[in-house]
């Protein structure tokens, strides 16, 4: 997209070429694999392109085909890459995922230390304009995966608190991109508090606060200022907490799960969407909840993200009970 008007939504990280096995087992093994792309924000961004919000991406790419393969699949999603820049020195980061067989979470293999999007700072969105922007969506890769890009990350949202956007983070964990567990409790938990809604999974939570039970976790961001929390349940749906209300939003039945990567992204797409359409965080976690499970029907790690259309069948007949 070369439009030049303002965004609806800005979204920043790292996109990969993701290889996903065409056959199971470990990775030594495996001679064939699918190309396609991967990456918690880039998976999140196209979703809410595809339901028809102007997205910018804000990222880098190596100067290299990895690179250009990212560049075409996102333009033809119809992101705004006006801030998607290539970088010389520094090779497209790569991911190799196994071929998951009984709906187990397959195992990925990152090729993305000294990354083109890794080497991302504050520099890169000096020229950025939040204004007029409606909503900044965050997750716990940037802090990841540099000094500079943890600066950026607490940068964009300082930057979208002040210009008045809404802010979603997802916390996304990623152990093994982290030097040690309480760097990232500290680092992830100062970036929820400049959130408005914080969308963590039960175990995320529970690793994050060191509190138990879903309730316990949403009051502990509430408390550091969040307005909404939904906490990602997996099958069972999901659990919804504001200063006035709390409680389940059951989850939908999948009859066979193909692969579990990128369901929590396919939810923050869907809580996202419906609280720009001005639903309630109810309403929210119910579209969350269903745009998960179709993530969870795919091999890919964005393929079951659905255009308006799908999504108005999914809503119609899965009706929030
Ligand atoms: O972004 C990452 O770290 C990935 O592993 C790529 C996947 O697309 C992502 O995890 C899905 O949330």
């Amino acid at each position: 997209m070369n439009d030049a008007s303002t965004p609806d939504i800005l979204t920043f990280g790292e996109a990969m070429t993701l290889f996903i096995a065409e056959t199971p087992g470990d990775l030594a093994e495996v001679e064939r694999f699918q190309r396609r792309i991967a990456g918690a924000d880039t998976n999140v961004a196209i979703g809410l392109a595809r339901l028809a919000f102007h997205v910018a991406w804000i990222s880098r790419v190596g100067d290299d085909g990895f690179g250009t393969f990212i560049r075409r699949t996102l333009d033809a999603e119809g992101l705004d890459c006006r801030y998607l820049s290539t970088d010389a020195e520094h090779p497209t980061g790569l991911v190799f995922k196994e071929r998951a067989e009984h709906g187990e979470d397959p195992k990925v293999a990152y090729y993305r230390r000294g990354s083109a999007a890794s080497h991302m700072g504050v520099a890169d969105v000096r020229d950025l304009d939040f204004q007029g922007v409606r909503h900044l969506h965050a997750t716990g890769l940037p802090p990841a995966l540099s000094v500079s890009t943890r600066e950026l990350a607490f940068h964009m949202l300082e930057r979208a608190r002040e210009a008045g956007l809404t802010i979603s983070f997802d916390p996304n964990l990623r152990p093994s991109l982290w030097n040690s567990e309480a760097e990232m409790r500290e680092t992830l938990n100062a970036l929820a508090a400049h959130a408005d809604w914080v969308l963590p999974g039960l175990a995320e939570g529970q690793r994050l606060t060191g509190l138990d039970n879903a309730h316990d976790i949403a009051g502990y961001y509430l408390d550091q200022g969040a307005t909404g929390v939904i906490i990602k349940l997996g099958p069972e749906g999901s659990y919804v907490r504001t200063a006035d209300d709390a409680g389940m939003v059951k989850g939908v039945a999948v009859s066979h799960v193909v692969d579990t990567v990128g369901a929590g992204d396919g939810f923050a797409v869907g809580v996202i969407s419906a609280l720009l359409d001005g639903c309630t965080l109810r309403q929210a976690a119910h579209r969350g909840n269903l745009i998960g499970a179709e993530q969870v029907q795919v091999t890919g790690d964005m393929e079951g993200l659905p255009h308006r259309a799908r999504l108005r069948d999914l809503e119609a007949a899965h009706p929030l009970a």
